[in-house]
């Protein structure tokens, strides 16, 4: 049986800077086709943990693995792709020839250019020079250089910081097919609510430790908030409604209860025996913006 190797792999990592420990012995792995976010808030250590991956900065304690070698050797840097935050483009050369530029530096054929161009939506503005691309395109070019020679594992920083909603929803669509094929995936967003739809494992850093991880099923569980339900009020059902929830908040038509998750059901068979006092019901799970105020609050105190 052939096992396929971690791309990533972090145990017990820990960083200092002089007065700061900017990592503390955090431990996390990044599997084939794993899409892993990392959330935290400025000066978390998402930036810290990235450029030790890479092999920039040596790190203090712990061991870190890329394809079960270390940092910077030459089998990590072969197997790993960056994306930073802004990427910065020649405006007066043209995608191909930026990217046959990027190939040519890895001693690849440039003639690979328009392929790798095309995996990432711009077969239509191969001939055009970066500087009319918009910020979208001028993204999709540097997830292009990150693609060059197949990486095991994609390391992108804050990868749709600016775009709008449509070319995020493009980027995302791209790194999905990237997972598919087996690549592994970290990346750092501030964007909770994407992250949310668009990744398998979500990691929160807070001042350096890894306060969470898991699934946003497990993260919801963890954080143990309450679920809002929106009960729409059948026209002359009001008084039976505030009889049934005291608690409720009225605003027009609308009443919102809150209750824990472990009494969701037991408030469904509830709103259901007001019968035709209401009109329709909506449930809303605490967002991934609660569950990580929640998460990062608690490790404050
Ligand atoms: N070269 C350095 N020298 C000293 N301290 C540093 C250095 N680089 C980072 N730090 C400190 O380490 C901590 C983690 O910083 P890091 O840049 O990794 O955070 P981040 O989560 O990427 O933040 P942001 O979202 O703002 O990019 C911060 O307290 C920062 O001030």
């Amino acid at each position: 049986m052939t096992r396929m190797t971690t791309p990533l792999t972090l145990s017990q990592l820990t960083k200092r800077y002089a007065q700061v420990t900017a990592l503390s012995e955090v431990t996390l792995t990044v599997e084939p086709g794993q899409r892993v976010a990392l959330l935290g808030h400025n000066g978390a250590g998402k930036s810290t943990l990235m450029k030790i991956v890479l092999g920039l900065i040596p790190h203090d304690g712990g061991e870190v693995r890329v394809m079960g070698a270390p940092p910077g050797s030459a089998l990590a840097r072969d197997a790993t792709a960056y994306l930073p935050e802004s990427v910065a483009f020649h405006p007066a050369l043209t995608g191909r020839e930026q990217i046959a530029h990027y190939l040519r530096l890895r001693g690849r054929p440039a003639s690979g250019a328009a392929d790798i161009l095309a995996r990432v939506g711009l077969a239509d503005a191969l001939d055009r020079r970066i500087g009319t691309y918009s910020k979208g395109m001028r993204q999709r070019v540097g997830l292009a250089q990150a693609l060059i020679g197949d990486p095991r594992l994609l390391v992108l920083d804050e990868p749709t910081s600016g775009l709008d909603p449509v070319s995020r929803r493009d980027f995302y669509t791209l790194l999905d097919e990237l997972a598919a094929r087996g690549a592994a995936i970290l990346l750092s967003s501030h964007a909770l609510t994407e992250v949310e739809a668009r990744t398998d494992l979500i990691a929160i850093l807070s001042r350096g430790k890894l306060v969470a991880q898991g699934s946003i099923t497990d993260l919801r569980a963890r954080a143990d908030l309450p679920l809002t339900i929106q009960i729409t009020v059948a026209e002359g059902g009001e008084p039976a409604v505030r009889a049934a929830f005291p608690g409720a908040e009225f605003a027009g038509r609308g009443a919102q209860i809150w209750v824990p998750q472990t009494d969701k059901l037991a408030m469904l068979g509830r709103i259901a025996e007001l019968g035709s006092h209401v009109a329709d019901v909506d449930l809303f799970p605490p967002s991934l913006e609660d569950i990580y105020t929640q998460i990062s609050r608690r490790d404050a105190a």
